[in-house]
């Protein structure tokens, strides 16, 4: 860690709070006031006409207090809103504003009835807090300010610390144009352009360094720190169009989050993913072998959805990279699809349709039937499947299912003991078996052929699963009455033109894979995903991973976290403890997970720890991958 010598020149308003004080002190003075919004949004615009250097810092001043109309008594209402309105990782990083108080200093063209009782409670005293002070009337009226104070006139920032004669190397840390002046000035070393709160381009395109959270300030002077990497410097790259909520709340969480709206073949992701922490992708990109070994930084992959073969989850797990996905969010939605569609197809209603789009009127009950009293074959029992049963039973018909695993009936369902009686029995086929790349033209010639005449077939589950040649033969030879098809042998990355053999089929309902396309859907994922990706990169929290050993295990104060994940071969843990021993590290929490394959171990450790562990815990032999948390 760096020596005392360097002095910390901290701006206030939108850098240690999320806020402008003269903006909630506006918010408190004008309450009820019927001009309220206007005003505020003149002094709005004054204060970035100060910070900018586009209006004199002393007009800026005047302007405001006289809009403002303030008195003594709203200051105590002010100091509780600020002390709920302190920036994120300023609130986490209380350690270092202890550690460091005799170097810090805050220069701000503030006032100091606000800022002293706020920075009071993270040690910086009143004498090293530089900034304006209030005048008030007899009354306690807020009637404007000691004009004789620099900190009062246009760049005071400079003069004030150019009168400070700071030793060491300055470093200022603001967001605004102002503090970057003193570093302009000569009298900074470096200016840190603080983005948290606010992007000022003024600010930081003049800065030595864009801190976008004091974590990276904190990180880069390789000073303590409440995270041992800057949650900005994890990269995500999110594929495929997944829901803008996916995006905010990861950029939110302090993540640096790139969207992209297709999915990307291999070789273009293979280029993609060098650097990338955590990859969201839905049910196109193919997450190979080849992708997972370019993938030099990558901890974990979300699928935004519930099938996950295209992940190679073994050779992923290999390497150390957690899966996650979202095995209910769109079940519901896929459900009411699939009733939809029995319906539609039973009573011919796409038929009909197309008929009247170009320009027929056919009305006629030729081959349309109820569903009540029909049998709906269900291959697949899981949770689509058992879903669709309680639906379909309220509707009247009679349910019948098949699954390679031992299923509970729900309701009054019954049970085949093989596909071929299921096929034999069933008036509609709907397919919801998962996406096991064993199940590749699961449903074929033989399979449609032992079907009723005039059945129908329903494939929401994976494109492979049927034979979509012979599907198209058994629906062109009307062995087959209709079917509905929303996923395809080959699909294509992004919207755009698409051909299948089933095109202009009668009564056949085609769909681009939208079962789990609903706005609920999407944004159940878009929430789930994340916080799943977040549990893990912030706690080590593996629960509900698709391919690695479970655990959680509740965070600890005062402690630093070590994530280790080991080939399971004998005598690891002993290794790693061994390790944790000969530096003398007492173990506050341990927890190990294995299966046949890896092994990964949490362990929380007393406070100070000699970096020279973080090279010994990675030397033991069988790592995969190792990670200090906090
Ligand atoms: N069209 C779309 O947009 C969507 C499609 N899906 C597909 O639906 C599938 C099913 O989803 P869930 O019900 O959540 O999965 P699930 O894993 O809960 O259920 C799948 C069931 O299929 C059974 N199964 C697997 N192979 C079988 C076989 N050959 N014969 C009989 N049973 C077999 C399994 O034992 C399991 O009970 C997903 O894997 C995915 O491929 C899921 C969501 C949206
Ligand atoms: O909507 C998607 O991206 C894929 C839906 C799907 O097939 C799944 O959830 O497995």
């Amino acid at each position: 860690m760096v020596g005392a010598a360097r002095k910390y020149v901290f701006d206030f308003d939108s850098t240690l709070t999320r806020v402008e004080a003269l903006d909630v002190l506006a918010e408190i003075t004008l309450q009820g006031k019927s001009n309220k919004d206007e005003v505020i949004q003149e002094i709005q615009e004054i204060t970035n006409l100060g910070i900018d250097g586009d209006i004199s810092f002393t007009e800026s001043l005047e302007r405001r207090i006289r809009l403002l109309n303030a008195h003594k008594d709203n200051l105590d209402g002010l100091v509780i809103e600020l002390r709920q309105k302190i920036s994120k990782s300023i609130a986490s990083n209380k350690e270092f504003f202890q550690k460091y108080s005799e170097d810090i200093y805050v220069i701000s063209c503030g006032f100091k009835e606000f800022i002293d009782p706020i920075v009071e409670e993270y040690n910086i005293p009143s004498e090293r807090v530089y900034a304006n002070t209030f005048k008030f009337d007899e009354d306690g009226n807020i009637v404007g300010f000691d004009e004789a104070n620099v900190l009062a006139s246009h760049n005071g920032k400079i003069e004030c610390l150019k009168h400070l004669h700071l030793e060491g190397e300055v470093q200022v840390i603001g967001d605004g144009y102002s503090d970057y002046v003193m570093r302009e000035a000569g009298l900074a070393h470096k200016f840190f352009a603080y983005t948290e709160n606010v992007h000022r381009d003024k600010a930081a395109n003049n800065a030595d360094h864009v801190a976008p959270n004091l974590d990276e300030f904190l990180f880069v002077n390789d000073l303590p720190r409440n995270l041992s990497y800057p949650k900005n410097r994890i990269k995500i790259l999110l594929l495929e169009n997944v829901h803008p909520d996916a995006f905010e709340n990861l950029s939110e969480d302090g993540f640096s989050v790139e969207l992209v709206k297709n999915s990307i073949p291999e070789d273009e992701l293979i280029e993609k993913i060098k650097g990338v922490h955590v990859l969201g992708i839905r049910s196109k990109t193919q997450v190979t072998q080849k992708v997972l070994d370019a993938a030099n930084k990558l901890l974990v992959v979300g699928a935004f959805c519930i099938g996950t073969t295209q992940i190679d989850l073994e050779y992923a797990k290999k390497k150390g990279v957690v899966v996650f996905n979202a095995p209910y969010s769109n079940t519901r939605s896929v459900v009411e699809l699939a009733i939809g569609q029995i319906i539609m197809l039973m009573r011919n209603v796409f038929t009909r349709s197309s008929e009247i789009h170009s320009g027929q009127w056919n009305k006629t009950a030729l081959n349309s039937k109820e569903v009540r009293g029909k049998n709906l074959g269900i291959v697949g029992y899981g949770n689509i499947g058992k879903q669709l049963s309680v639906l379909a039973e309220a509707m009247g018909m009679r349910v019948y299912y098949y699954d390679v695993a031992d299923r509970l009936a729900l309701g009054n369902a019954t049970k085949c003991s093989t596909l071929e009686e299921l096929l034999s029995v069933s008036d509609v086929v709907t397919l919801h078996v998962d996406d096991n790349k064993a199940n590749k033209n699961f449903i074929g010639e033989r399979e449609i052929n032992q079907m009723r005449d005039g059945a129908y077939l329903i494939n929401l589950s994976r494109g492979f699963v049927v034979d979509i040649d012979a599907l198209a033969d058994a629906l062109k030879e009307e062995k087959l009455s209709g079917a509905a098809v929303d996923v395809y042998p080959i699909e294509p990355r992004s919207n755009g033109e698409f051909e299948t053999p089933l095109k202009g089929l009668s009564n056949v309902i085609l769909t681009p894979h939208v079962g789990g396309s609903t706005e609920e859907a999407q944004r159940d994922i878009a929430d789930f995903v994340p916080n799943k990706i977040m549990d893990y990169i912030n706690s080590g929290n593996t629960v509900d991973a698709v391919n690695f050993p479970n655990i959680r295990l509740p965070k600890q104060n005062n402690s630093h976290r070590f994530l280790h994940i080991h080939r399971n071969v004998p005598g690891i843990m002993a290794k790693i403890n061994e390790v944790l021993a000969k530096y003398e590290m007492n173990i506050t929490g341990q927890y190990l997970s294995t299966d046949s394959e890896v092994g990964y171990v949490i362990s929380d450790l007393d406070k100070d720890y000699n970096k020279e562990v973080v090279k010994a815990l990675k030397n033991v032999e069988n790592t995969i991958k190792f990670r200090v948390l906090y």
